[in-house]
């Protein structure tokens, strides 16, 4: 008689499925969390259907038993056929994905652990280093590694901080239990078009799969709206998942729920501390945690009783993982309704063109919500022709949007400006023999960062002073600034009005759930006059007193022709402009264009975003671009350009022919180089019909490339670079 047996994924995207003897006594089903092991090695890994995972059948002689079942729920068969689909949709391996359901931190410390926070004592001997480091660590609490990696500094910083007196430890219970949010806390007074669009996301709940997009203008009150489906849910006692685009959103989105339903929802992120992520995925895998809200990594984790996705601002881009298993999030919790059959509520108030087909096609339902909450009026969108009103030598800002930011101030009403640059300058260049800085690692300019004193590049993280000598020609003092980035947005308000409040916000100042609630705090007792900010502000914050948006530079989106550069930024001057006028007085928004013919323009200006994204779900249809056409991008790297090269050529070399499907290049991708890699690119073009993963595993499979290079498949692409 064989042996009991049982197969197994590690999370090891390296090794295969592998099978391992059942020890006697013990019962292994499909789902099981199990320590395995490999050679000297233990490994986790997960118990899984043999069937569905073909592999060479090894002899019962050969098969050494596992070592334990973990002491956690199993992964229910549902989530395995997620895992599965997104494995397969994405051209990833199965370890990738289970990656995710199972993080590190799950398994990793003890239910109690010690961490370490400032005591509010100084050492008597401040190094620069321990400067550095309690300036970073504020009032954060955190394990030493966690500390040391906040603060930029070794280990050995911080212990020495915690032997002074200057730290002090705090033991943490790993698994204390999380309050259990309350439905009928304080529930709102719905206006009839929100109760009407609250009866039919609560009538979803307990009824299987249902996708619903929740189209409502700017301030008409979806969140409000989506709690009454969240208390719903609450009531049939099952778990909540709330996805964001970013983490900076998860302070105001937690204290408005602690309002609605008297405590906290769990958060899941990557600012969490290990200890943190322990406890709640413990939770969430226990089913204790209920309502979670989350980036979009906390989509694949294992609740017990999910009975309803919210995906938040369902539109934003940076729903899409672009490393690793390049995944949508929005997509992909489309997805899990299916399989756990629960409804997925996307909100959005500029949906995806993508979303918006889904619509009409007849596979997802639409709530409406058309207007703003009580009474107040949508603003008023103006072009600035920036050819025809241009700013004074050496600024950015009009002489109508200065004037109006001046009647703001006197108002002593609230001003944001929109530019979606970091930093002071996006190039920096020698007056005298023109070079240029450009980062040693990437294709791409290093961004001049004023306020740390630094050349940084966005992509790779490369930082370097800011010289004062050009290294090409050694002329002094001859770097010139171009182009302006929020910063030096900044500076020219606080030139023209010395003695506003002005704020910079932008991932370099809110990087933590922490200073986005410090932000929202100035602003709500009015210590900030003007906003100066990147996508960050445009969306879901509610500032009643803000009442002028001007949009910097509204071409800026534009350049590059991306796919979705016009949807884009309609999408984002939308919502930028949504910020403004959403309390009792009406807000104006000023959007500064050397074009304002261009249609995004004349759409957003005239309000006829109806006409625009129908003339662009026309352009997306001729040219059979998604959602009506399929596109994929293999990107090929290696630290080595002939590599790349090579191994790009002999990709292309073996291309499929097959009718329906057009494939463009190997050529240099625009971004030819990132973090030291040179980067090739394939872009296969594909009809809606058509399998293209199919396509692509099999013509891949037909190709070897030696293991320095890297091949990477990007389905349905939302970058370009
Ligand atoms: N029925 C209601 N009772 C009380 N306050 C409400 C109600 N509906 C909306 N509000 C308030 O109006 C403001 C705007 O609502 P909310 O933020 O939910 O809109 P939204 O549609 O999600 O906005 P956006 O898409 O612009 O982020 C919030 O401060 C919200 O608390
Ligand atoms: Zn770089």
């Amino acid at each position: 008689m064989a042996l009991p047996r049982v197969r197994v994924v590690t999370l090891n995207a390296a090794l295969g499925p592998l099978d391992y003897r059942v020890p006697q006594g013990v019962v292994a089903q499909p789902g099981d969390i199990l320590t395995v092991p490999l050679g000297p090695r233990q490994l986790i890994g997960v118990a899984w259907e043999p069937e569905r995972l073909p592999t060479e059948e090894v002899g019962d002689n050969r098969l050494r038993p596992f070592l334990a079942k973990e002491d956690v729920s199993p992964i229910a068969e549902p989530l395995r056929r997620l895992a599965e689909w997104t494995a397969d949709y994405y051209l990833s391996p199965l370890a990738s994905v289970l990656r995710m359901i199972l993080p590190g931190a799950a398994f990793a410390s003890p239910r109690q652990l010690t961490e370490y926070r400032p005591t509010g004592s100084l050492p008597d001997r401040m190094t620069p280093q321990r400067r550095q480091a309690m300036e970073k660590i504020e009032g954060r609490q955190g394990s030493v590694r966690e500390l040391a990696r906040l603060a930029d500094v070794s280990d050995g910083v911080i212990r020495g901080l915690v032997n002074h007196g200057a730290l002090e430890a705090v033991a943490v219970e790993a698994d204390a239990p999380f309050s259990l949010p309350d439905p009928d806390h304080a529930p709102p007074t719905l206006s009839a078009e929100q109760g009407a669009a609250a009866d039919r996301l609560r009538s979803a709940l307990g009824k299987g799969f249902d996708p619903i997009l929740l189209d409502g203008v700017t301030g008409s009150g979806k969140t409000e709206v989506y709690f009454e489906a969240i208390a719903e849910a609450l009531r049939q006692d099952r778990q909540v998942l709330v996805l964001l685009p970013e983490i900076a959103l998860t302070e105001p989105f937690l204290s408005r729920f602690e309002k609605r339903f008297g405590c906290a929802p769990v958060s899941w992120h990557s600012d969490l501390r290990a200890s943190e992520r322990r406890r709640a995925w413990r939770a969430i895998a226990d089913g204790s945690a209920k309502v979670v809200v989350g980036a979009r990594s906390s989509l694949f984790l294992p609740y017990r009783d999910l009975g309803l996705i919210i995906v938040d601002e369902a539109h934003e881009a940076s729903f899409k993982q672009e490393e690793g298993v390049q995944y949508h999030a929005r997509d992909v919790a489309v997805m899990r309704g299916h399989f756990e059959k629960f409804p997925v509520i996307l909100a959005s108030a500029t949906p995806a063109i993508e979303t918006r087909h889904m619509v009409e096609i007849g596979r997802y339902d639409e709530v409406c919500l058309r207007e703003r909450h009580a009474g107040a009026q949508l603003p008023d969108i103006e072009a600035v022709d920036l050819t025809h009103d241009p700013p004074a030598r050496g600024n950015w800002l009009a002489p109508r949007l200065v004037r109006e930011l001046e009647a703001n101030l006197e108002a002593g009403e609230q001003s944001l400006l929109f530019l979606n640059r970091r930093g002071f300058a996006p190039l920096t260049l020698c007056r005298h023999c023109g070079h240029r800085f450009n980062c040693p690692n990437c294709t791409a300019w290093m961004v001049e960062h004023r306020l740390m004193h630094r050349l940084a590049c966005h992509h790779c993280g490369h930082v370097m002073p800011p010289p004062r000598l050009c290294p090409e020609c050694e002329e002094e003092d001859s770097l010139v600034a171009c182009g302006p980035g929020v910063e030096r947005i900044a500076d020219e308000v606080q030139q023209l009005f010395p003695e506003a409040r002005t704020a910079i916000v932008t991932s370099d100042t809110v990087w933590s759930p922490a200073r986005a609630a410090e932000f929202v705090r100035a602003m709500e007792a009015s210590e900030i006059d003007i906003v100066v900010g990147t996508q960050l502000v445009t969306k879901g914050y509610h500032f009643p007193n803000l009442t002028l948006v001007g949009v910097v530079d509204a071409d800026l989106g534009l350049q590059g022709g991306d796919l979705r550069a016009a949807e884009r930024t309609f999408q984002q001057i939308s919502q930028v402009a949504g910020r403004a006028g959403r309390g009792e007085r009406p807000g104006r928004v000023l959007v500064q264009t050397h074009d304002p013919d261009a249609p995004v323009i004349a759409a957003l200006v005239s309000g006829d975003g109806p006409a625009f994204f129908e003339a662009e779900t026309e352009a997306r249809r001729s040219a059979a671009m998604p959602p009506f056409g399929r596109l994929a991008a293999i990107i090929v790297s290696a630290e080595d350009q002939t590599d790349a090269e090579r191994t790009a050529a002999a990709i292309g070399h073996a291309r499929p022919k097959i009718d329906g499907v057009a494939i463009y290049g190997p050529a240099p991708a625009p971004l030819a180089m990132l973090r030291g890699r040179h980067r090739q690119r394939l872009l296969v073009h594909a009809e809606r019909k058509l399998d293209v993963q199919a396509v692509i595993r099999e013509w891949l499979s037909g190709v070897d490339w030696p293991a320095k290079v890297r091949v990477a498949v990007d389905v349905d692409p939302y970058s370009f670079v």
